[in-house]
């Protein structure tokens, strides 16, 4: 793969991008994402992250000529029964802005106990290696916290400033540098599991 020098990112979140380039840059790996290559994004109308991920990989594979790596990713909160989960993105509508999902949950949250307000964040990687991979590498990670007051912090993105994550102090995930959201992110662990996978 290091060889081809081009891995194609099947995402339109930017900040997923962020995340996750400095890893692949540093084996000397470009990304490309769909906005680049104008790609259409696949509707995501699977009820597992696992099958929206795979959905993406292998969509965007059958639409280039490179490995593919897609994730799928979200907040569960389970005294929500789960929710926002598969619909993070979409939460307050199909074409909700973070802000509009993060105002929608925290008054979803209203009534809630502090232990109610239990959270975490998921994230499903695929790597396809072509668009007919009979075997796709899968990781997951898990980022356990809990769901603030109000919104706090100017970084990360989505639902970032309205998660508070366990060991953080009190920190909301928007309110980490880049490398500390990476050391411990759903998303961090999810793509060192990954490379572990590749060995
Ligand atoms: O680290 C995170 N920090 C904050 N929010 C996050 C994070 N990770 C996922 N999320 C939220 C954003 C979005 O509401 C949903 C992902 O939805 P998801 O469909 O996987 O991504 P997306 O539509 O933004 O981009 P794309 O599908 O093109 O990769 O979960
Ligand atoms: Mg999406």
């Amino acid at each position: 793969m290091v060889g081809t020098g081009t891995l194609v990112l099947a995402s339109r979140n930017a900040g997923k991008r962020r995340e996750l380039e400095p890893a692949f840059a540093a084996l000397g790996l470009r990304l490309l994402d769909l906005e680049q290559l104008q790609i259409e994004s696949p509707e995501e109308t699977a009820s597992t992250f696992l099958e929206n991920s795979l959905c993406k990989a292998r969509h965007t594979a059958q639409h280039c000529n490179h490995w593919v790596l897609a994730e799928d990713s979200g907040l569960c909160v389970p005294a929500l029964d789960g929710a926002p989960g598969v619909r993070s993105a979409r939460f307050a509508g199909d074409s909700a802005s973070d802000r509009e999902n993060n105002e929608l949950l925290l008054q979803r949250m209203q009534d809630l106990s502090a232990k109610q307000r239990d959270a975490y964040f998921l994230c499903v990687m695929v790597l396809l290696r072509g668009p007919e991979d009979p075997d796709p590498l899968f990781a997951r990670g898990i980022w356990q916290g809990e769901i603030a007051a109000k919104m706090q912090g100017e970084g990360g993105f989505g639902y970032d400033p309205i998660f508070l994550p366990r060991g953080a102090a009190g920190r909301s995930a928007a309110q980490l540098s880049l490398q500390e959201k990476q050391a411990c992110s759903h998303r961090g662990q999810a793509l060192r599991k990954l490379f572990a996978e590749m060995q």
